[in-house]
């Protein structure tokens, strides 16, 4: 590992190398995992239940005993800093912690002073998190949406760099969805805190995260920016012929990649000079090309693709 010990950058939030977890049952959750988070990201950690995704986020937390592997916070690893790198992360793991029989300020007042923050942080946080106006409700009547943004608020109490938030959206509707999705970016934009979220549904963090790292069987499928992986999409044509039976024939004869969809032709390719090459063949076996479209794949095909 120590080859890896000089690669690390203060540039990164937080790295993993090579983590390793093993249960007492046998079952490897989370395997040779290394994680690039640059500091200013939102990093999404996407992959289906059961994928590792928890157990990773609670190595990274000390709440979880590292196995195997390097984990770095800040460009220095974690041994070195002991727990003071806690100080700096603020984290929502599964269900947020909140006291049903109590308010949201009272339920960030337990936490107030369990972090020795000052008791003006208190008003603060709740603005942030647009929970200024709840008053005396207590939280056991707050909705799933209000709950998660007291989770945040929380996890925000300390003034951290960065947030680790385990599946945030999870059992929201869509515009709770939409909601925390919005604070997360104001969060990530204003202040400049770095935010790890995991998700194992690719619609509902596309839209705000910058990097995504996607996890199957513990195992990292994908690592970079949210345009990586666009371009990982197989971009394809649709043709629309006169006679598709007879133009499938003459195009698979020349040996261009070509399959039916539907009522059109499909052509996998993004060379411009094929297409054009393509529907010249057809003209000359007199089919008629009526339709030419260029289609992609989406980034959900993308992902179902490397989780499969
Ligand atoms: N305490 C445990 N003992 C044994 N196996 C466990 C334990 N916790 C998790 N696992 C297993 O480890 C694997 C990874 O689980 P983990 O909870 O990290 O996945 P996840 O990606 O967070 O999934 P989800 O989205 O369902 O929360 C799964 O196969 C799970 O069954």
């Amino acid at each position: 590992m120590d080859h890896f010990i000089n690669t690390h950058s203060s540039q990164n939030c937080i790295e993993t190398y090579d983590l390793h977890h093993r249960f007492s049952s046998g079952q490897v959750a989370v395997d040779k995992l290394s994680l690039t988070i640059p500091t200013g990201s939102i990093y999404g950690f996407l992959g289906p239940n059961g994928a590792g995704k928890t157990t990773t986020l609670r190595i990274l937390l000390g709440l979880l005993k590292k196995q195997k592997g390097e984990v770095y916070f800040f460009g220095k690893p974690i041994k070195e800093l002991r727990e003071d790198f806690l100080k700096e992360v603020g984290s929502m793991i599964e269900t947020p912690s909140v006291y049903g029989h109590l308010t949201a300020t009272d339920n960030l007042r337990v936490w107030a002073k369990m972090y020795n923050t000052p008791m003006d942080r208190i008003d603060k946080v709740l603005s942030i998190v647009g929970l200024s106006h709840t008053g005396n409700k207590k939280a056991s009547m707050f909705s799933l949406g209000m709950k998660q943004r007291l989770g945040i608020a929380i996890a925000l109490l300390h003034e951290p760099r960065v947030l680790i938030l385990d599946e945030p959206t999870n059992g929201l509707d869509p515009n709770g969805i939409i909601e925390i999705r919005e604070l997360l970016k104001k969060m990530n934009r204003e202040q400049g805190i770095t935010i790890l979220i995991s998700s194992h549904i690719l619609s509902e963090i596309e839209k705000l995260v910058t990097h995504l790292g996607i996890i199957s069987n513990g195992v990292m499928k994908f690592q970079g920016t949210l345009s990586d992986l666009e371009q990982k999409q197989n971009k394809g044509v649709l043709i629309r012929t006169t006679n598709n039976k007879e133009a499938i024939t003459i195009l698979r004869d020349l040996q261009f990649p070509v399959s039916f969809m539907e009522d059109d032709i499909v052509f996998v390719t993004n060379e411009r000079k094929e297409v054009a090459e393509a529907i010249s063949q057809l003209a000359l076996a007199s089919v008629g090309v009526y339709s030419v479209e260029w289609g992609a794949s989406t980034l959900e095909d993308i992902f179902m693709e490397l989780i499969n």
